[in-house]
């Protein structure tokens, strides 16, 4: 079981209050498909993401990156049982959608870059510190039914 410190949860608390989950959804699934092009093979009945204009413009890119952030929102609410929320989400992953869970760490990746990018210089390292950590238990839990 992941033990959060008193102050990890004030810091994962205190960042999330400034996310906007529609917009920076939006932007850090962009920055997924764009960054990490071979992530659009899952996302086929999406339309267009043939440029990084069309993916930014694509509403079905900005409707499932607030999806996304949705189910981030609700983790961090839930953040003495991240792997129980998200047990039906990871077993859709793994064996409706067979999303190579490899690519659960590139949206974290990209996540971190939207906050920092956001955040600027008070996404400190301390700050990212416990980000990462955060990131690793969302992976971890979205990955628990591909073990
Ligand atoms: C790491 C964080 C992620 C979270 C929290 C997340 C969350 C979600 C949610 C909430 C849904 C909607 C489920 C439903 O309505 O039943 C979904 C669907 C989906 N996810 Fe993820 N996801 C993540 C990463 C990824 C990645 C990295 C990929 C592929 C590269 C992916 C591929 C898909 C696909 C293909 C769908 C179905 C889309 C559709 O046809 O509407 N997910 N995800």
């Amino acid at each position: 079981m992941v033990h959060w410190t008193a102050e990890e949860k004030a810091v994962i608390n205190s960042v999330w209050q400034k996310v906007d989950v529609e917009q920076d959804g939006h932007e850090a699934l962009t920055r997924l498909f764009i960054v990490y092009p071979w992530t659009q093979r899952y996302f086929s009945t999406f339309g267009d993401l043939s440029s990084p204009a069309a993916i930014a413009g694509n509403p079905k890119v900005h409707a499932h990156g607030k999806k996304i952030l949705g189910a981030i929102d609700n983790a961090i609410h839930n953040l003495d049982d991240v792997k129980g929320t998200l047990h039906d989400l990871s077993e859709e992953h793994a064996n409706e959608l067979h999303v190579d869970p490899e690519n659960f760490r590139r949206l974290g990746e990209v996540l971190i870059v939207v906050l920092g990018a956001k955040l600027g210089k008070a996404f400190s390292p301390q700050v990212q510190h416990v980000w990462e950590k955060f990131i690793a238990v969302l992976v971890d839990a979205l990955s628990h039914s591909y073990h």
